[in-house]
């Protein structure tokens, strides 16, 4: 589970700050997804950042399963991030020179020390998710013999590897057609569905709103729209 309570992050802009997240609060359920939305620059991308531990705000706490990210030092956080948290980007930042399976077992080695798997159980925890996103067949590619839409199963399939009870997702669907796009969020849903995961993903795209179970709707930093659970 996350919670996000009361939080405000700004940036240094000229001589003054610039508030790009104002006092949100929100809460995602196990196997839920909670959808945000927003105009451009209304504060998705940096309410992710905060979420995923990656910044931490000026005011306000992240509760990552009751523990209070923003009260631990550097490196507990990390921990916390590699332990709960799966991440996908907005761009795909697969490594060039892996293979679909190495791109997900290399986050093994990264994962929490406590909780990081031999070679053998890594390997066949890949296998399986590759096989959950639909890439059985794929596992050998490398990011080139891929396309858009296979590459960001693999993002998907990454980011579930230190099985995080929290996903994070930054506009999965911005560089795929909307057929393609469609069969990502179902995707997303279904994983979240079956592991459980408390998921926020930030998306432009209205279309799929009413597939989420909450939405929350950002302007200039603010909630300005509660949608359903969230
Ligand atoms: N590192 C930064 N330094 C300074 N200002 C920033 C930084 N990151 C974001 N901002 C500003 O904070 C505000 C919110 O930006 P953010 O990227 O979170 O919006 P967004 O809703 O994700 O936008 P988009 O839909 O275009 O990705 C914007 O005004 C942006 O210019």
């Amino acid at each position: 589970m996350i919670t996000l309570d009361t939080i405000t992050l700004s940036f240094p802009d000229g001589d003054g700050r610039l508030t790009a997240v104002d006092r949100v609060s929100l809460t995602a359920h196990p196997g839920t997804v909670t959808g945000i939305t927003g105009p451009s620059g209304s504060g998705k991308s940096s309410l992710l950042a905060v979420a995923a531990t990656l910044i931490r705000p000026d005011a306000g706490r992240v509760l990552i399963d009751d523990v209070d990210a923003t009260q631990l030092d550097a490196g507990d956080a990390t921990e916390l991030r590699r332990s709960r948290i799966g991440i996908v980007f907005q761009q795909s930042n697969l490594l060039p020179s892996l293979t679909a399976t190495e791109q997900l077992t290399v986050m093994n080695e990264l994962g929490a020390k406590h909780s990081r798997r031999n070679r053998g159980a890594a390997s066949a925890r890949a296998d399986e998710l590759l096989d959950a996103v639909g890439l059985a067949d794929q596992r050998g590619k490398r990011p080139h013999q891929l396309s858009g839409g296979q590459r960001q199963r693999v993002n998907i399939a990454r980011a579930l590897m230190n099985d995080p009870s929290v996903l994070l997702v930054d506009e999965p669907t911005s560089a795929l057609d909307q057929e393609r796009g469609a069969s990502i969020i179902e995707l997303i849903l279904r994983l979240t569905d079956e592991r459980n995961t408390s998921t926020l993903l930030v998306t432009h795209d209205l279309v799929h709103l009413p597939r989420m179970h909450g939405v929350v709707h950002l302007v200039d930093g603010r909630i300005t729209e509660v949608a359903r659970a969230a």
